[in-house]
């Protein structure tokens, strides 16, 4: 039988299996006298979405959806917690149990792929249908959290009374913070092994850190109780009845996300087409918002910001009104000339964007394995770096580090050849040639500079360098 439709058989048994299962098999199979390397990676675990509702056998969005996930320092409880919520859910028959093993499996049984290293579980509560995310790790919270394959609208902070907040518990709380988590519920764990004082102090030193790190500390709700016995179904004092506390408190405490048609409209673009006698198309997917006919706009990007007015909207050769998130259209603007206009900049409600050249940004670089360099970063390596429909060259500089490995998360600042439309919170993807080796998370915005002067400086300061290692090397 030919490779490559043995690899399809065996592909097509995995998925059939009915057990839970998660594969990744890398196949060389040599064809047509050439080698080609094909990567399946496939995530059917257990920790798959069962069902909510007990028996219903497909998704009905009778209820919002909200993702939200469970974080904390390593140990305290978050994969328990994970279970025992699926376990109280599926007595009211709003979700599918899920036992500790099922969501938190045996590493070598672990898919390494970059996306699928998460545990994505729903459930329900009387208001919601929740996604719930639980990482096997703290390098795997970083990483899906950077890169977005951790989408959380809030989540529950887990911190275990015998510990109290650890290393992890700030960092995972940063990191929230950063990517524009707003509202995060609290879960003291292992009440049952600790004493009353060692809560109240727990409880302390969590609305502590949260207000430190920017968080309403004060009015946060905090929950303490045993997920250990919940999903043991022992005390429910301080088991079930607390997992049902701290849902019900969620479903309160952490908005709805606004949804994309509510949002400022921001179309990237994608292309520019002179029509003679009715003006300049621009044409790109509305990633969120709605655009009418007749709205003022602003075009911003590569160094340039200017007020235009959409005249008309087309989708499939016909005028529209409006275009609403999710479509793929040409605007219509009048006046303007095809210099005027590049791929990479972005048509969006006046304001939403500034022009930025130089910020900071949470970096996830990837390891050899996962497609990434197998060498360290250095300050001032150049590559390109993609956000919307742009792809721009970049600068790095590395604060008060000599370099960085791939395989590490680490805050990075960029200096963008041109000033791009940006907003913190923007994800991008880095890459140098033809492959990918980072993603990133911006932060913080600096001042904007003179680039070129930048490139002047780097090359008196890597001048400098030579020399001082000469002179050592003489002396
Ligand atoms: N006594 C007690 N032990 C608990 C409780 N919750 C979890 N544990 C135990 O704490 C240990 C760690 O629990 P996990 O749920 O794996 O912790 P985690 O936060 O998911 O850990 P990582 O995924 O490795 O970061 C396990 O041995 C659990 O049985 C609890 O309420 N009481
Ligand atoms: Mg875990």
């Amino acid at each position: 039988m030919c490779s490559s439709k043995m690899a399809a058989q065996v592909f097509r048994k995995l998925l059939l299996t009915k057990s839970p299962i998660q594969c990744k098999f890398t196949l060389d199979f040599y064809r047509y006298g050439c080698i080609r390397n094909i990567s399946l990676s496939t995530h059917l675990s257990a920790a798959k979405p069962g069902p909510p509702g007990g028996g219903k056998e497909t998704y009905k969005r009778d209820k919002p959806h909200l993702n939200i996930g469970t974080i904390g320092h390593v140990d305290h409880g978050k994969t328990t917690l994970t279970s025992a919520i699926t376990k109280v859910m599926a007595d009211k028959k709003m979700a599918s149990f899920l036992k500790y093993e099922d969501i938190d499996k045996d590493p070598a049984e672990k898919a390494r792929g970059i996306t699928i290293n998460a545990a994505v579980i729903s459930y329900e509560t009387e208001n919601r249908h929740y996604g719930h995310v639980d990482c096997p790790g703290h390098h795997d919270y970083i990483k899906n959290m950077i890169t977005g394959a951790a989408q959380m609208d809030g989540c529950i902070l887990v911190v275990a009374a015998t510990d109290g907040t650890m290393p992890q518990t700030r960092e995972h709380l940063i990191l929230a913070k950063q990517i524009g988590i707003e509202k995060i519920v609290v879960f003291i764990n292992k009440v049952d092994v600790a004493d009353a004082e060692m809560v109240d102090l727990v409880e302390m030193e969590v609305r502590d850190l949260l207000t430190e790190i920017g968080f309403d500390g004060v009015n946060t709700p905090i929950v303490a109780g045993s997920a250990l016995s919940a999903l043991n179904g022992e005390k429910d004092d301080i088991g079930k009845d607390k997992v049902t506390e701290l849902l019900a408190i969620a479903d309160e405490y952490i908005p709805l996300p606004e949804r994309d048609l509510d949002k400022p409209f921001s179309l990237p673009i994608e292309s520019a087409i002179t029509i003679t006698g009715r003006g300049l198309v621009v044409t790109g997917k509305l990633d969120q918002g709605v655009i009418k006919k007749g709205d003022e706009a602003e075009l911003i990007g590569f160094g340039k910001k200017q007020k235009v007015n959409i005249t008309g909207i087309e989708m499939f050769r016909q005028m529209l009104d409006r275009g609403e998130a999710g479509d793929q259209m040409g605007c219509l603007l009048r006046g303007m000339k095809k210099d005027d206009v590049r791929r990479g900049m972005v048509l969006s409600k006046p304001g939403l964007y500034q022009l930025r050249n130089k910020f900071d940004a949470q970096v996830y670089l990837l390891k050899p394995e996962e497609g990434g360099r197998n060498k360290p970063f250095l300050p001032y390596f150049q590559c390109l770096m993609f956000n919307r429909s742009f792809s721009v060259s970049t600068s790095i500089e590395i604060p008060d580090r000599e370099m960085m490995m791939p395989g590490e998360d680490t805050r990075v600042t960029f200096n963008l050849y041109s000033e791009m439309a940006l907003n913190k919170g923007d994800r991008f993807t880095l890459r140098d040639g033809s492959r990918t080796i980072g993603y990133g998370v911006i932060t913080d915005f600096h001042a904007n500079i003179d680039i070129a002067k930048f490139f002047e400086d780097v090359k008196m300061k890597k001048k400098a360098a030579k020399k001082a290692a000469e002179a050592a090397e003489q002396a």
